[in-house]
């Protein structure tokens, strides 16, 4: 049988066997990048001429450009991910192609990870592990503060953002026994007292906490939100932790915050660029963990989100309403 017929579906990354599988019932399956994380631009425009949907990963830009590229039989695209700054949504809109994302199926494996940053950072797990491959394990007691970090517990954790992952964060956290959860955002959430969390301005939390924990989605409004402002108002040993986007901060400003002991230290899943440089000065610092945009990566989130998008892909192309539609709020 010849699938010539068949609608062309473009991925942009491996995805599980049972998701390819999938959609072959369907569809003509084309993967442009098998190995490497990124596609460049110029391989992503050629691969998807004659596409009816696209099956990206948030690394893969959609302007008009791509568009046009793919072509007016453009139905629809999801994107494997919760973060759409990489979509043009408004041009989309204008051409009636329809998009897809992944809220929700992620929300519990990014707060893993954010827990797990927030106690690497503070325990200097870095630090420790490559202590033990130098050598240097056996100063242990000779100096009864030597590679002593911060708790959780009896500290004040402060998460900007109470969304929905900034909640799963705060309920994990929350387990730690910290004095206090504050949070800070547009508006104060009904669900924050399930766990005591206190509703505080975005400049009293960073004066207050000893934890602050940035879940908050990017916009215009959050866009550079960690500058040498607010790295200015936090505690002297204050601990940062970044798992939404690297465009929050002011990552100039955070060096400098860090590089003269103004924080205490930093943990970042995500920064600008994306992959970072392996060279970059953050990376020298001693007080500045950096894991490779990690939080959705588990084995079972990535493949609830490529089930999300597949549904995704089936409506938009059969003319349905999307199950996971990026809300009209957002274009
Ligand atoms: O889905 C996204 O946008 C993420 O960044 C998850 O880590």
């Amino acid at each position: 049988m010849t699938d010539v017929g068949l609608p062309l579906v473009v991925m942009t990354h491996a995805s599980p066997p049972s998701v390819h599988a999938r959609l072959e019932q369907q569809c003509r399956v084309v993967t442009i990048n098998k190995d490497e994380n990124i596609v460049p631009r110029q391989k992503f425009l050629e691969a998807i001429k004659g596409a009816h949907a696209l099956f990206l990963n948030p690394y893969s830009r959609v302007d008009a450009e791509v568009l046009d590229t793919a072509g007016p039989q453009l139905k629809v695209i999801a994107t494997c991910s919760v973060g759409l700054e990489h979509i043009d949504l408004k041009e989309c809109e204008r051409r009636g192609v329809k998009v897809g994302y992944t809220p929700n199926v992620l929300d519990k494996a990014v707060a893993e990870l954010a827990v797990a940053l927030t106690l690497a950072t503070a325990r200097r797990l870095e630090e420790a592990f490559q202590s033990v491959r130098d050598g240097v394990w056996g100063t242990l007691w000779e100096n009864c503060l030597w590679m002593c970090g911060k708790q959780v517990s009896g500290s004040v954790v402060g998460i900007v953002g109470l969304g929905r992952i900034g909640f799963e964060t705060a309920k994990r956290l929350a387990a730690f026994e910290p004095s206090k959860i504050l949070y800070c955002g547009n508006t104060p959430k009904a669900y924050a007292d399930t766990i005591r969390a206190d509703f505080v301005s975005f400049h009293e939390l960073l004066e207050t906490s000893d934890f602050v924990v940035a879940t908050c989605s990017i916009n215009d409004s959050t866009r550079g939100l960690f500058d040498k402002e607010a790295f200015k108002r936090m505690k002297a040993d204050a601990i940062f932790i970044n798992v939404s986007r690297g465009a929050l901060v002011n990552q100039d400003d955070l060096y400098e915050a860090l590089s003269s002991n103004q924080i205490g230290a930093a943990g970042l899943d995500v920064t600008t660029p994306e992959p970072l440089p392996p060279n970059h000065r953050l990376l020298k610092l001693r007080n500045c963990v950096v894991s490779p945009h990690l939080g959705s990566a588990t084995v079972r989130t990535r493949a609830a989100m490529c089930d999300v998008c597949v549904e995704n892909i089936f409506a938009g192309l059969n003319g349905k309403d999307l199950p996971s539609p990026v809300p009209s709020a957002f274009k």
